[in-house]
């Protein structure tokens, strides 16, 4: 009823003319003054008790997120008009430390991060998907409670899906800057953690170890807005989250978890569960924080310092847990900058059902052609 109203009301004004400028401007949907943005959320006492420094590195990530979301936006009409020839076409430029293919707007993410984190004198170090090793920033000045940062991070997750207009994100952890330990700690060492997820709307995930806040991106404005206080992840959720046509090279102990919650015969007492796999991490971890269930990767595929530890810390700090099939994610420490690990993270329940299977972790070392 309603969208035949609201059409109707369409052809009505088109058949009487256009309505006045200053009329439509009074429709423009505005943001509620309420709100506090992300600045205004850091920078808040309440909030950010004496911690200036960590607020800088994460003002400064949210602008840089703000950035590649428009580059992301825009990479259909920069490929079709010549400019970035490759950044929405399917041929690699290169390939990164892991040996992915790096699309060009990866490298143009990557590029935004490190310059924005450059000039942010908090930051001493940091570590991305797509250089090898760990990149300097500033002299890393310690902020007034006499710490500085090193942040890692994947600029541009899920690339291969900007071609099809499927969301994609950029995710980020950050340590305390210690000369010794460097980036290879345990994930227990985190400060913060978030992702962005560009999609529909703009998403900043980020827990600072106090439980999970959720922003969005107000367009208009340019800054992120408080929109989803102390997200929690339910004990138990009824959907899962795997590229399960590779169930052939599963281990039993995942087909059979996967068989049993399927059929309904999983012990949530939810019934059967339903699939969702976007193949995009941000986009599948986003949707289980927000409607519990699991997302997997069972195979050693994603990175444990810049993917696995910054989901688990967000799933950890909402509630839920993130494990390698074994363990807890966040007592890993990587023995290098691109370490790879298989990744399970959700709803705590439904952790602990699939650990009950046993062996989950696929080791076939197959490389898949899609
Ligand atoms: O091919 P698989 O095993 O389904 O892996 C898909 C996963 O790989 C990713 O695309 C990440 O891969 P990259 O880090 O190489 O971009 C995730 O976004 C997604 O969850």
């Amino acid at each position: 009823m309603v969208a035949r109203g609201t059409r109707r009301g369409v052809v009505g004004r088109a058949a009487g003319g256009m309505r006045p400028a200053s009329r439509m401007a009074t429709r423009t949907p505005r943001r509620p003054r309420a709100l506090p943005t992300f600045r205004e959320y850091l920078t808040s006492s309440e909030n950010s008790p004496n911690t200036g420094g960590l607020s800088s590195v994460l003002q400064t990530l949210s602008e840089a997120c703000v950035e590649i979301q428009r580059e992301v936006d825009l990479a259909p009409i920069r490929a079709a008009a010549g400019k970035g020839s490759n950044a929405t076409s399917s041929s690699s430029s290169s390939r990164n430390a892991s040996g992915d293919e790096q699309k060009e707007l990866d490298l143009v993410a990557n590029e935004i991060l490190i310059s924005r984190l450059r000039e942010c004198p908090s930051v001493a170090i940091g570590a991305s998907e797509e250089n090898d090793e760990i990149i300097q920033m500033s002299e890393g000045t310690a902020g007034a409670e006499g710490k500085s940062y090193a942040v890692v991070f994947d600029p541009l997750d899920g690339s291969r899906n900007v071609e099809c207009n499927i969301p994609v994100g950029s995710i980020f952890g950050v340590y305390e800057h210690d000369e010794a330990l460097g980036v290879l700690r345990p994930g227990r060492d985190l400060v913060a953690a978030g992702y962005v997820l560009y999609s529909s709307s703009c998403l900043l995930v980020l827990t600072r170890g106090d439980g999970v806040d959720g922003f969005t991106l107000d367009r208009e404005a340019g800054e992120f807005v408080l929109t989803h206080p102390d997200l929690r992840v339910r004990e138990r959720g009824q959907i899962y989250s795997v590229n399960d046509a590779r169930y052939w090279d599963w281990p039993q102990g995942l087909r059979d978890f996967i068989d049993a919650i399927r059929r309904g015969e999983g012990t949530g007492g939810g019934g059967q569960y339903s699939a969702r796999y976007v193949c995009s991490l941000v986009a599948d971890v986003h949707r289980t924080l927000l409607y519990g269930g699991l997302a997997m990767n069972p195979r050693s595929h994603l990175r444990l310092l810049y993917e696995g530890f910054p989901m688990a810390f967000v799933m950890e700090q909402a509630g839920g847990k993130g494990v390698n099939g074994k363990t807890n994610l966040l007592d890993m420490t990587p023995s290098g900058l691109h370490q790879k690990t298989p990744v399970f993270v959700g709803s705590s329940g439904d952790i602990a059902e699939l650990l009950s299977y046993g062996d989950v972790v696929q080791t076939s070392t197959k490389t898949y052609s899609v």
